[in-house]
């Protein structure tokens, strides 16, 4: 090895210590603080980014931070409706689910999006369950109520202690949003709208969306036009505008919502930037767009 590749290890490794030395002061802060995720089904496409979201995962668990990750998968169901034959509709950024769709919807999320991410996490070393609403009693669902819309649903309550009882544990629960009324019929529940739900409950430190965007822009099309941060009142405002559209009201409503009832930040980030999760938690680097209940915590 020559003296300047000598150096170059040298100062690389210099680096990496400088980097892990700046995480404490965030490992501090956040240690034992619930982290609700949710990852997005259009930040799941690429299998190179998704090893490094569950790499993050583990790594927040294996810091002493308390993960629960929510998942998506809107994309593959299409796919999955596709193959069947059955047309993909939506209202509002939600999939119109008649009987057919509800049963591709569970069979795909918590059949084989959901233990995928688990086998995944597992596989990097980490130690996941997976559940959906169904289990434990974790969520009860009730009807969207919109005409038209079918089984979709809404949170009517979360019952915590499954989720206490894994975290408390060691584990790393990985939840699907399905759910079941009080009838045992199974509802569609908006990824987005269960983990705003899931991190309320808890009273989360953060609720983090992965996406693929930057997060909320002016101009939808037009990267550039990223909004930082806003409060509540400004995001509801985004919405009445038109400024917000599609799958990204839900995300903007579970948000609000979330931090009407406790959670302290809610982010919409980047998925497809490597370690996006690792970048907003430990860094100032302040990536994506946060919402935050009100101005006083615009320093945040
Ligand atoms: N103002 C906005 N800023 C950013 N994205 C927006 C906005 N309005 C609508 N969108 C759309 O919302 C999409 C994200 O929602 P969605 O596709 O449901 O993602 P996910 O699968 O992560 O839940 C973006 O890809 C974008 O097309
Ligand atoms: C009611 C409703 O729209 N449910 C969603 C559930 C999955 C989801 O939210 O997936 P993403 O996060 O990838 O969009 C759906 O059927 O697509």
């Amino acid at each position: 090895m020559t003296v300047s590749q000598t150096e170059y290890i040298k100062q690389d490794a210099a680096t990496r210590v400088q980097v892990l030395s700046e995480a404490l002061p965030y490992i501090q802060q956040f240690i034992g603080r619930t982290i609700v995720v949710k990852y997005g089904g259009a930040a799941m496409k690429d299998s190179n980014l998704k090893d490094k979201v569950i790499r993050d995962i583990v790594f927040l668990s294996c810091v002493g931070l308390r993960p629960i990750l929510v998942h998506g998968g809107g994309p593959e169901i299409n796919s999955w409706l596709d193959k069947l034959g059955i047309e993909a509709q939506f209202k509002n950024g939600l999939r119109v689910t008649d009987a057919p769709t509800m049963d591709v919807v569970e069979m795909v999320l918590v059949g084989r999006v959901n233990k995928e991410i688990v086998a995944l996490i597992n596989q990097a070393g980490g130690s996941a369950v997976g559940l959906c609403g169904k289990d434990g009693n974790l969520i009860k669902a009730r009807p969207q109520g919109d005409e038209g819309i079918g089984f979709v649903g809404e949170v009517n309550n979360v019952n915590i202690k499954i989720l206490e009882t894994l975290v408390n544990n060691g584990y790393i629960p990985v939840v699907s949003s399905v759910a079941a009324d009080e009838t045992g019929q199974p509802y569609n529940i908006n990824a987005d709208t269960v983990a705003g739900e899931i991190a309320a409950a808890l009273g989360a430190e953060k609720l983090i969306l992965l996406t693929d965007t930057r997060g909320i822009l002016k101009d939808y099309k037009d990267p550039s036009t990223l909004i930082p941060k806003v409060d509540i009142q400004e995001a509801r405002e985004l919405i009445a505008m038109d400024v917000v559209s599609g799958g990204m009201i839900p995300k903007v409503n579970c948000c609000v919502r979330s931090l009407a009832q406790g959670v302290k930040a809610a982010h919409i980030i980047d998925g497809r930037i490597p370690h996006s999760l690792l970048l907003e938690i430990f860094t100032d680097v302040g990536i994506g767009t946060m919402i935050v209940g009100s101005h006083l915590q615009m320093s945040g």
